[in-house]
């Protein structure tokens, strides 16, 4: 792109190889009353938190202007070259302000408003759908990355996907998903997951979000759900991988930083101290006018406190910006009048001449303001009743560089999650709310400061580079591994090997053993065995093998020092320190097995090159040897018979093989019995194939995933093949043995 370019320029059919597709562009269309016109910053989190990373892409926005009846040619501002889609008022009163924030909105913040179901404004939010996914079709070049944006656009993945099918798309989801008996409540609950299930990867805020999801998928429509992955049936009597899991978003922590050093901004905040009347305590609120922001209750906690004497007008003012949102839909008309008369009267009951209880302020403000707020607030209050994340939060410690502020967060909010330093609190109890502002107006300088560390680390550790950059990394796959073991990993090794107790799980075909034709003959390279002796001796240090083979099987290519503890069948077979788990077959699975067994043998003995391998619990179909057109073929017809037959039976697909069982368990259960039974502190999971993909979601904390080679993938790092893996083992291994003063002889 040009630094000045024209619209035709701009709007060059499938020109961007990065399309961001959200309600709103960052950017509003304003008309003031004298006529004037100008593009303004957009209300709301979502435009905060893209900004940044867009600005970097060189990508393409597609959005609304934010006015009705407008058809704007595509632009550039800021280095973002935007395209808008328009709206007529009759879809912005339908789609927008009607299905988007009167029926999805209340529905998916918990029915804290009643949701209101109109079938019109359904067939707005369709048809308006379409239209965004349709500009974003034109938009986006051949295998292009569409990224679609939240609970207004969740018909737009599927749509793409069956005008586009050349295209990765990813949704993220920017509010909470609800639990299933709330779900159900919509009318169109079938159609809106549907459209969600064309996405690649579908990303929520909060790993309860995520499990929501996934089990509405499974009630609505009994697809199997192995941790955050979902097989979806498609046309061809195939599966198609889709990935559901949370991914917190940020802010641009630096960048808060970098405005709240500036000595111009922090003039501003002591000017807002001294505008106050410089009291003691400044207590701040920042919301876009919403019920779900719970201000009605912190303005009931705050008039208590005042009234019970327990805080005094002298001491503390509370300053809320109430920025307006969604003027014309009812309830937030309602919630204005509310709020307002209840300020009005606390002003009136505890306002002094000299002491405001209560400044109010119903406007939107720039960033560099409210930095300054934020630096001029002791105590920031976050009292969402429900909110899908909250960057207010985030925002308000990134930008204390002193390292004081109190933050009082709500649990229901998503940054609590991570902001586990904060003054949590319950919102419903205002009783508990305000023992927290007292505490949290007391609280002595070392326990702030302690807490706004801790706080302020976990805001620089997952900024808004670190999520998109996540997220993409999970949709994308990382195109060409690179050989040898990337900075990143070295360093995240070398902090692993200083765990307490730590579990070393690895996958074995393909990670361990190169993959081979004959999986009788599929063996460990001598390096990573030798790298596993060294690290069975070390104490405090298990080894774990998690491999979808039989356990039988894998006994006999594994060739594992003792004290290796072996997971087979996808986690069906454990084998930890006192032999192998009893696997007691009910009558029915065994009966399901047989019958199984049948099916698939008379599926491979039409192919010649398919075979079958037996495992205790079901079976596996391989297809290696057959050309790729026709090892699908036949995985798709024995897939077919059996679920035309059989039922409760798990099927997934691996690289060139199909399996079947009759219980169910993954690499992610697996892997989390593992890490129960030697209460390992941090794990390393290594592993090639999809059904290491259950393992790597239930990572967490300071573990370390790896994924061999290419692919769409959950796990943080990559790299290229066995041999690698081997050398990665062998550099854990050493820094281990010097963690740990040298090898002690556990066997
Ligand atoms: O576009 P509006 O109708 O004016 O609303 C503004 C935005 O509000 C919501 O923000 C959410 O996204 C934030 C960032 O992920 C998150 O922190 C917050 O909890 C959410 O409520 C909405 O989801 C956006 O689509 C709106 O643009
Ligand atoms: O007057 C205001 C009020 C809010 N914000 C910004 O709006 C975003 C609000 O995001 P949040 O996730 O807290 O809630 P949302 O409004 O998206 O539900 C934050 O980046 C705030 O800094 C702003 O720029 N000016």
């Amino acid at each position: 792109m040009t630094n000045t370019p024209e619209p035709d320029d701009l709007y060059v059919d499938q020109a961007y190889d990065m399309v961001v597709v959200s309600n709103r562009l960052p950017v509003d269309y304003r008309e003031a009353e004298d006529g004037s016109t100008e593009w303004r910053s957009s209300p709301g989190g979502l435009v905060t938190a893209l900004e940044p990373i867009m600005r970097a892409a060189d990508g393409a926005w597609v959005g609304w202007a934010g006015v009705a009846d407008r058809e704007f040619d595509p632009f550039e501002r800021d280095g973002i070259s935007i395209i808008p889609v328009p709206l007529s008022a009759a879809e912005i009163e339908d789609y927008y302000e009607g299905f988007s924030n009167d029926t999805l909105w209340p529905l998916y913040h918990d029915v804290i408003a009643p949701p209101s179901f109109h079938r019109e404004w359904w067939e707005a939010y369709v048809r308006v759908n379409r239209r965004f996914a349709e500009a974003a079709a034109r938009a986006a070049a051949e295998g292009a990355v569409v990224w679609v944006q939240d609970y207004q656009l969740q018909l737009v993945p599927k749509m793409l996907r069956e005008s586009r099918p050349d295209l990765v798309i990813g949704f993220f989801n920017h509010i909470p998903f609800p639990a299933y008996g709330i779900y159900s409540q919509l009318p169109w609950r079938s159609q809106v997951i549907q459209g969600l299930l064309g996405a690649d990867v579908i990303g929520f805020q909060r790993a309860a979000d995520a499990g929501n999801f996934t089990r509405a998928v499974r009630r609505l429509h009994g697809y199997t759900t192995r941790g955050s992955v979902i097989e979806v049936p498609d046309e061809d009597g195939g599966v198609r991988h889709v990935v559901a899991r949370h991914f917190p978003i940020s802010i641009d922590a630096a960048g808060f930083e970098e405005l709240a050093r500036r000595p111009e901004v922090q003039e501003r905040a002591r000017q807002i101290r001294e505008e106050l009347g410089n009291p003691r305590t400044i207590m701040l609120g920042v919301d876009r006018l919403d019920y779900t922001k719970g201000i009605r209750h912190r303005l009931k906690a705050f008039g208590e406190l005042l009234r019970d004497g327990r805080i005094s007008v002298e001491d503390a003012t509370l300053v809320q910006v109430a920025s307006p949102s969604r003027e014309r839909v009812e309830t937030y008309r309602q919630l204005r009048d509310e709020i307002e008369l209840t300020v009005g009267r606390l002003n009136g009951d505890h306002s002094t001449l000299g002491h405001q209880a209560i400044a109010y302020l119903h406007h939107g403000y720039p960033r560099e303001e409210m930095v300054a707020l934020y630096l001029a607030a002791d105590v920031m209050l976050v009292t969402a009743l429900r909110d899908g994340m909250n960057l207010v939060a985030k925002e308000y410690v990134a930008c204390r560089f002193d390292g004081d502020g109190v933050l009082v967060l709500s649990e229901f909010t998503g940054a609590s999650d991570e902001l586990r330093q904060a003054v949590l609190v319950n919102p419903h109890d205002i009783e508990g709310l305000k023992d927290a502002m007292v505490e949290a107006v007391a609280m002595p300088k070392k326990e702030r400061t302690r807490r706004m560390r801790a706080l302020r680390k976990r805001v620089r550790d997952n900024d808004v580079a670190n999520w998109s950059a996540t997220f993409l990394k999970a949709l994308t796959g990382s195109g060409a591994v690179a050989a040898g073991i990337p900075d990143t990993l070295s360093a995240a090794v070398r902090t692993l090997a200083g765990t307490e107790r730590l579990l070393v799980a690895l996958d074995f075909d393909g990670t361990l053993a190169p993959l081979v034709d004959r999986p009788e003959d599929a063996r460990a390279t001598e390096r990573a065995l030798a790298a596993i002796r060294r690290l069975a001796a070390i104490d405090d240090t298990r080894v774990a093998i998690v491999s979808g083979r039989a356990l039988d099987s894998l006994g006999q290519v594994a060739a594992a020092p003792s004290g290796t503890m072996l997971s087979g069948s996808h986690g069906v077979e454990l084998k930890l320190d006192t032999g192998p788990i009893q696997l007691d077959l009910r009558e029915a699975e065994l009966a399901n097995l047989d019958r199984l067994a049948e099916i698939v043998d008379t599926v491979a003995a039409g192919s010649e090159g398919a075979w079958i391998e037996r495992k205790p619990a079901g079976l596996a179909l391989h297809t290696r040897r057959l050309n790729a057109a026709d090892g699908l073929a036949l995985q798709q017809d024995a897939r077919r018979r059996v679920s035309a037959e059989l039922l409760g039976i798990t099927v997934r697909s691996g690289k060139s093989v199909l399996e079947f069982a009759v219980r169910s368990s993954d690499k992610g259960e697996s892997l989390n019995r593992l890490r129960q039974h030697m209460g390992a502190s941090a794990v390393l999971y290594v592993g090639d194939d999809v059904t290491d993909e259950d393992a790597f979601a239930v990572l967490e904390g300071s573990d370390v995933g790896v994924k061999v080679g290419q692919g769409k993938s959950l796990a943080s790092h990559r790299v290229r093949s066995p041999e690698e893996v081997a050398e990665l083992l062998d550099r854990l291994a050493e820094e281990r043995e010097q963690a740990r003063g040298g090898a002690s002889g556990w066997t």
